[in-house]
């Protein structure tokens, strides 16, 4: 488990590493590690040389740290997340957000790759996450359990307004101005462990529930990144319908979430690009 000391120490080699300050965040999802190329001036940084940063080993996940300007916004991209599936403990998977922190991040925009539970929903949707189920949190995995550092945040944050609201609308207009009205969603994401997708009593379950979205990520790096006082802006690419129907011969594969973002690159990079100048940050650069 790093200690503060650790993140100051990988924060300010980061700084002392490139020329960025960045004031934006951004999580690629699985397949969706295309959203980097949006940054100028790019600084590329891979995971193994970064002190006390975990490895990516899951296809669709570079496994790299991109610094670089987004239209004037100095950003830090992670083309590459981490999941518990991959064995790493829960505050490895969610140390990057205390990095962003630590340089100065103050808005995080994480993206995923989900499972569409909603039976409104189409492969290719981009769903704006309103508010997230921590199935994993029910069974004792949070990333905030153990010892609290106070310099991050408080013992109890609040996880009522994780999913900031200004930031959904700023989403859900910036989609409608771009001409996405017939795919941009809004809904509930619930995260799992995975390495295995659900079944389909679990995916009926979960719709019964109130989850729109199923996936194996995001849950605790919002956690983290709310705990630290960051806003959080999210949305899930719904890459593959989830299988409700034991009529159907239909199934989950990693390699149809991987072509679905492909699909859906060019979208999604529009509606990060055209969003982030719209996006208020309190200091100025
Ligand atoms: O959540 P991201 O990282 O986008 O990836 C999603 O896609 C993978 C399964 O295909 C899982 O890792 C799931 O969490
Ligand atoms: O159907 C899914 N289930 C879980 N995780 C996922 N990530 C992409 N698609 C899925």
């Amino acid at each position: 488990i790093p200690t503060y000391e650790e993140c100051k120490n990988t924060a300010a080699w980061l700084l002392d590493q490139q020329p960025f300050r960045p004031l934006l965040g951004i999580v690629c999802g699985s397949g969706l590690g295309g959203l980097a190329d949006l940054l100028k001036d790019q600084k590329v940084m891979s995971y193994s040389e970064i002190p006390h940063f975990p490895q990516s080993t899951v296809q669709g996940h570079a496994g790299k740290l991109v610094f670089g300007s987004l239209k004037g916004t100095p950003c830090v991209c992670m083309q590459g997340r981490f999941h518990l599936y991959e064995g790493h403990h829960i505050q490895k998977i969610t140390f990057p957000m205390k990095i962003f922190k630590l340089m100065g991040v103050e808005t995080v925009i994480l993206t995923n790759a989900a499972g569409g539970l909603n039976q409104e929903y189409n492969v290719g949707d981009i769903m704006i996450i309103k508010d997230h189920i921590n199935l994993p949190g029910f069974a004792g995995i949070n990333p905030l359990m153990g010892p609290n550092d106070e310099r991050f945040g408080l013992r109890f944050p609040a996880m009522s307004d994780a999913y900031d609201r200004e930031l959904q609308q700023l989403a859900e207009k910036v989609a409608i101005d771009l001409g996405y009205k017939e795919f941009i969603r809004r809904g509930v994401y619930c995260t799992l462990t995975g390495p295995s997708f659900e079944t389909i009593a679990e995916c009926r379950m979960l719709s019964m529930i109130g989850a729109d979205a199923v996936g194996m990520s995001t849950v605790h790096e919002v956690i983290a990144a709310r705990h630290c006082g960051m806003r959080v802006f999210a949305f899930s690419l719904i890459t593959n319908q989830a299988v409700m129907d034991y009529d159907t011969d239909m199934k989950a594969t990693h390699d149809e979430v991987l072509q679905t973002g492909k699909d859906r690159a060019h979208q999604l990079e529009a509606l990060v690009a055209t969003m982030v100048p719209l996006i208020k940050q309190s200091k100025t650069h």
